[in-house]
């Protein structure tokens, strides 16, 4: 992640940044205690180096907030760490595109700040599609979300944006107005709740006072939010980052379902969701498919001689090189010593030589350890899909990894 400035002169406010941040290693940042300082510093540097800055609004050299204009014109993400109070100054500084205004009030509003400058970080990744026939009312919006870092896309009617929308699927935020012509918001959002749903992407509706039906129409019908036109700077903010927020935690909770806690690729849960709706795919498309089952031959062994560590770093460089070798197919750690790869679009023949590969490959790989290094053999079976049931698929391939292991180990039978 890239570094942070702060100007600050108050010794006390730098020391606590400091200690908050420390505890976390990912966040780095330079101190400057006066405007001088920072116009050195970013001279020195280039204002490019910095993610965004965090401005005290009362300095020696700099009484008034000069510091925040100036990082502006360099337009580097502002925020204002405060200890004033005054209301008419807050609106005056909300005015300007800054990212928000923090008052000193306790740890809570550093903490703040921090998770504000991560935020920035995780928004250049997020594509926000803003939809408005009107050119002012875009750039308005535009305007407000910029200095946020988020990818910004724009289109002027429903029709436009839900082409957007279904040529890149990577869009995770649709900011849309209500009245439209070709297609207005509220048809909008539900010909894009046919196909994606809430959390895939997030659909927040606009429109002016005097249509109150409105907001609870939109939300029934998919939209995750709501707001009336018009709103401020700040509420736009709140609502979206209350959103993403609650997107992100969920995409970390499937992940966390979907993970193998030792080696960190796909596991079984994950296998079966992915693998039956793949196989019904090649079913219906006549396209070949074969299922391969790896099996660590006497994993047991290293776990006894090296150790349980040993065995977890043993099994994370088998699945690294799976990872490296069959990355466009679906694959996962089955359990214990055991992967699988669902091989979707290989005949019999073409799995059993790319499988008959791995298996050299790992045969020839030397696994640094903790305590030493060690190499090791797999066994594997491989099945064709021949109209069958995952289940049937896997028991087929369960077969040919008993004959494997049976008929010597470090070998791959095939199904006939
Ligand atoms: N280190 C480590 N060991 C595990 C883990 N999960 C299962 N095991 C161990 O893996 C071993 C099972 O290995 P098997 O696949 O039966 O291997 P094996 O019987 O030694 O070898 P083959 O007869 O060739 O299949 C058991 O000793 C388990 O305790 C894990 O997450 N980490």
């Amino acid at each position: 992640m890239k570094k942070f400035l702060v100007v600050e002169d108050s010794p006390i406010v730098v020391k606590i940044i400091k200690h908050i941040a420390k505890l976390d290693p990912s966040l780095r940042f330079d101190i400057a205690a006066s405007f001088d300082e920072a116009k050195t510093l970013l001279n020195t540097n280039g204002p490019e180096s910095y993610l965004a800055a965090v401005i005290d609004l009362n300095l020696p050299d700099a009484p008034d907030g000069e510091v925040v204009d100036h990082t502006l014109s360099l337009k580097i993400p502002t925020i204002v760490l405060t200890g004033t109070f005054d209301e008419k100054k807050r609106d005056e500084m909300l005015q300007k595109p800054i990212v928000d205004y923090v008052v000193k009030e306790s740890r809570f509003s550093y903490e703040y700040v921090l998770k504000l400058i991560h935020r920035l970080h995780k928004n250049q990744h997020i594509k926000v599609l803003v939809v408005d026939d009107s050119k002012t009312s875009r750039n308005i919006i535009n305007a407000m979300l910029k200095p946020h870092l988020y990818q910004l896309l724009e289109a002027e009617d429903g029709q436009q944006a839900l082409d957007l929308i279904n040529k890149d699927p990577s869009i995770k935020l649709l900011i849309t107005d209500y009245n439209m012509p070709v297609m207005n918001g509220f048809d909008l959002v539900k010909n894009i709740r046919r196909e994606v749903n809430k959390n895939a992407l997030i659909i927040i509706g606009l429109s002016t006072q005097g249509s109150e039906g409105l907001s609870a129409k939109f939300i029934k019908n998919g939209a995750n939010d709501f707001l009336y036109k018009p709103f401020s700077h700040e509420e736009l903010h709140c609502r979206i980052i209350h959103n993403i927020e609650a997107m992100e935690h969920l995409e970390t909770i499937q992940k966390t379902v979907h993970q193998d806690h030792v080696t960190g690729i796909f596991n079984r849960r994950y296998f079966y969701e992915k693998g039956c709706e793949s196989l019904h795919l090649s079913q219906t498309s006549n396209t070949p498919t074969c299922l391969a089952l790896i099996g660590i031959d006497h994993f047991k062994k290293i776990n006894d001689e090296y150790g349980h560590e040993a065995g977890d770093q043993v099994l994370k460089e088998t699945a690294r090189l799976l990872e490296q070798v069959f990355n466009r197919f679906i694959f996962a750690r089955m359990g214990g010593a055991e992967f699988c790869v669902l091989l979707s679009g290989l005949d019999i023949n073409k799995a059993g030589t790319l499988m008959e590969n791995f298996r050299e490959l790992i045969e020839d790989h030397i696994i640094m350890l903790d305590n030493g290094s060690t190499t090791i053999t797999i066994s594997a079976g491989v099945a064709l899909n021949l109209n069958n049931t995952l289940d049937q698929l896997m028991n087929e391939a369960n077969r040919q990894l008993y004959n494997a292991k049976e008929s010597g180990r470090n070998q791959v039978c095939i199904a006939d």
